[in-house]
């Protein structure tokens, strides 16, 4: 197998960012989800190889792969002679997607010399994603870049979904490596139903083999969401409170203090649901909620996430709550003061929520009862991803009532943390209580 690699990022960072950290407007109105069997997919993590990024110009290009490949690439991750190509519709230069990238790639001073090596290996193709003709052009731009003995091709979806078949089909026909391997990296929403999730798997089936195609959702990396299997199934003291006899409720939440960006193309057409809770959220909790896996096989631990997936109950409509928000006539500058509508992405009458709240219900032995909820929302009032565990009441009270509740808390982002709300007796002559924390912060306890 050839050792050269070829990254192709199909979207790059294009637009300035734009911040909204004001107001949500909780409404009301049917929600539907995602049915479990479009889940059930198999999610795997891929390092590495010719990395055609096709699309390099968008939001998760500049935030997250860009910064992603730097990462690999500054840490000695990637094989030698890796080369990164974008593509995109946009007019651009790597100069360009360089600027773009700067404010996520988190570069230290020390390692300026090496981060300029790293673009030396990028090079930017402009096409378009649904003509044959423009995929041959970066084929022949690739072929050109890669040695005689050919080279591995990874192709990176950083694309709404509405040109996933186009521009699989376009790659498939075009793109090919003809002397290594190629694979496919695609991001979420997989489909907005199960219909069109099945249609998906079966369009990317049609091209490619299953172990070609890796389906990303980047929660699954956060060192707090892989961090859940260790708490969970490697502590003998949280297994036997890990039920419904002692946890009075699941709190899972995702905020971001900033609105769609110019994303609102993408945006409108799914909504908070599809962006963030059926896929993000959801891995969370069924990472919090599943049986223990026979192993800790990729396999093993999907079959028991599908299998606590499937004891979800059809959610309630009045056990949901929908906004969308607007623009804060008191904020302090022009971004605050905007709201979801004034985004010129946006169509001036969409309905698309931004905001949900919805209660989960999982009817089996372990959780019937308890409630799982939900939150998600875009341009709310802080950045935060967290789990909340809430224990019951204790039982017996000799306080006076003065005990509250213990959680065990999960902070996924920021300043990533473990820590447990505790009563304790306050210090000193008297017999007070008082809560109190025991408290893993990332950042006190490990270099991170
Ligand atoms: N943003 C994020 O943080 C995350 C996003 N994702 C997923 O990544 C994918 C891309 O998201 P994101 O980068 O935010 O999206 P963007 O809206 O930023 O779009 C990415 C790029 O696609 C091209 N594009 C935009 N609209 C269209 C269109 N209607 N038709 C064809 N091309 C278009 C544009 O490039 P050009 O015009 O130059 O061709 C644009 O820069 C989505 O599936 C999203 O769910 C996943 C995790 C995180
Ligand atoms: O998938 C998505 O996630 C991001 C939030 O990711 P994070 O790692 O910064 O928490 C969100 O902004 C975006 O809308 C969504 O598509």
């Amino acid at each position: 197998m050839s050792p050269h690699f070829s990254f192709v990022s199909l979207g790059i960072p294009a637009r300035a960012p734009l911040r909204y950290p004001a107001l949500s407007m909780p409404g009301s109105s049917l929600v539907r989800f995602m049915p479990v069997s479009a889940l059930s997919s198999a999610h795997r993590y891929l390092v590495t190889s010719t990395l055609p990024h096709l699309r390099s110009t968008g939001d998760l290009a500049k935030k997250k792969t860009y910064p992603a490949l730097w990462g690999l690439y500054r840490d000695g991750l990637l094989p030698e002679n890796t080369k990164f190509f974008g593509y995109a519709r946009s007019a651009l230069t790597i100069e360009e997607i360089k600027e773009n990238c700067r404010p996520f790639m988190n570069v230290k001073s020390e390692e300026e010399t090496n981060y300029q090596n790293f673009w030396r290996n990028h090079f930017y193709v402009q096409g378009t994603y649904t003509q044959l003709t423009d995929f041959h052009k970066l084929n022949e731009v690739l072929c050109s870049y890669e040695p005689e003995n050919g080279a591995n091709r990874i192709f990176y979806l950083a694309l709404p979904p509405s040109v996933f078949e186009v521009v699989t089909t376009n790659l498939r026909k075009s793109c090919v490596s003809k002397k290594g391997w190629t694979r496919i990296i695609v991001e979420k929403p997989f489909g907005h139903d199960d219909a069109s999730s099945e249609k998906l798997s079966l369009h990317l089936a049609s091209l490619f083999s299953e172990d070609q195609v890796f389906r990303i959702d980047h929660y699954l990396g956060k060192e707090m969401v892989q961090n859940l299997m260790i708490l969970r199934f490697g502590n003998g003291l949280f297994s036997p409170t890990w039920n419904r006899l002692f946890v009075a409720s699941v709190q899972i939440t995702f905020k971001e203090p900033f609105g769609t960006e110019g994303r609102g193309g993408y945006f409108d057409k799914f909504g908070i649901i599809r962006d963030v809770m059926q896929n993000h959220l959801l891995q969370i909790l069924s990472l919090v909620a599943m049986e223990k896996p026979p192993s800790i096989h990729p396999d093993d631990i999907r079959n028991e996430k599908v299998k606590v997936l499937k004891c979800i109950k059809p959610i309630k409509k009045e056990d949901v709550v929908l906004g969308q928000y607007v623009g804060n006539p008191n904020g302090k500058t022009d971004e605050e003061k905007k709201g979801y509508l004034d985004d010129p992405t946006v169509p001036n009458d969409s309905i698309t929520p931004t905001y949900c709240t919805a209660l989960l219900k999982i009817d089996n032995e372990r959780w019937e009862g308890v409630p799982f909820i939900l939150r998600c929302g875009k341009a709310l009032n802080e950045r935060k991803a967290v789990i909340r565990i809430q224990y019951n009441d204790v039982p017996g009270d000799i306080f006076d009532k003065q005990c509250k509740r213990n959680e065990l808390v999960i902070r996924v982002q920021p300043n990533e943390a473990v820590y447990v709300k505790m009563m304790t007796k306050t210090p000193g002559m008297s017999f007070d209580m008082e809560e109190t924390e025991l408290d893993l912060t990332y950042s006190n306890r490990y270099k991170v």
